[in-house]
């Protein structure tokens, strides 16, 4: 029996336009994903896994199939601000410096104001001395790590980060890694990452679905049973392996 607090994806599929021109997107993918874990989803570059990520937050409705978190749906689970999301093009508010949308983010949640804990969200994303900064005058890896504060510090319960990492450098990428996930693994968080980097889907999570080129479907679902922190070992080389295996196909 599947956890009922599980994030179940059933027969989850999307379809853009119709006719001839239709875009199958997501295949019918069936998926259940354990409460407090960290999954990455990694596949080919346009293969539906930024559509699947939106319908599981709830901003595009699936063609057919359901998804429930703890039996909600993603529109309830909106609206009482249960999920966060930072994603590829990081919209922070641009009239606002980065401390104000970092309170934000915990002011949409409904979270009691905390500037302490904002501060140490903006220390921890290695933002310290940008606070009173507008997004304009941030870099593009700097507005995604905004992001990222602004969507923890609502302290969500499912946390969707699509290639939060992408427009940052690799060594802030790793460091951030290192200290980013310990976080919402304190937490509890549920936590769904779209990366391209297999090293970084390893490191980061649990456990790693692996999709086939468009239409998305599961062509491999991987168990990462490593402790943590998760520094370069044989065991860790082997699974990066099975992942790249995976998505060669
Ligand atoms: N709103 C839309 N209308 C029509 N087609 C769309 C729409 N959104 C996405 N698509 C198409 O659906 C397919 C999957 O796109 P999606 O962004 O989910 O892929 P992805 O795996 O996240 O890609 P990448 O890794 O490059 O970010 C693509 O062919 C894309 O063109």
């Amino acid at each position: 029996m599947t956890d009922p607090r599980a994030l179940r994806l059933e027969g989850v599929a999307k379809r853009f336009g119709d006719g001839a021109g239709a875009i199958q997107a997501v295949a019918p993918c069936d998926v259940a994903i354990a409460r407090g874990t960290t999954t990455a989803l990694v596949g080919p570059s346009g293969c539906g896994k930024s559509t699947l990520l939106r319908m599981i937050a709830g901003l595009e409705a699936p063609t057919d199939g359901g998804i429930l978190f703890g039996g909600e749906t993603p529109d309830t689970l909106r609206r009482r601000a249960g999920l966060a999301m930072a994603f590829q093009d990081a919209a922070l508010l641009p009239w606002l410096r980065l401390r104000g949308n970092v309170a934000l983010g915990r002011k949409l949640a409904r979270r009691v104001p905390d500037a302490a804990a904002d501060d140490a969200l903006i220390r921890l994303v290695g933002l310290a001395g940008f606070e009173r900064r507008r997004p304009a005058e941030l870099s593009g890896g700097m507005r995604q790590r905004a992001a990222i504060a602004r969507a923890l510090a609502g302290d969500p319960d499912l946390l969707l980060l699509d290639e939060p990492f992408g427009a940052v450098d690799e060594l802030t990428r790793e460091r951030l890694n290192a200290e980013l996930a310990p976080l919402w693994d304190a937490r509890g968080t549920t936590t769904l990452l779209v990366t391209h980097s297999v090293i970084e889907a390893v490191r980061l999570s649990d456990r790693v679905l692996v999709f086939s080129p468009r239409p998305a479907r599961v062509v491999a679902d991987i168990a990462v049973p490593l402790a943590r922190p998760r520094h370069s070992s044989a065991a860790l080389a082997d699974l990066c392996e099975a992942v790249r295996a995976a998505l060669r196909g």
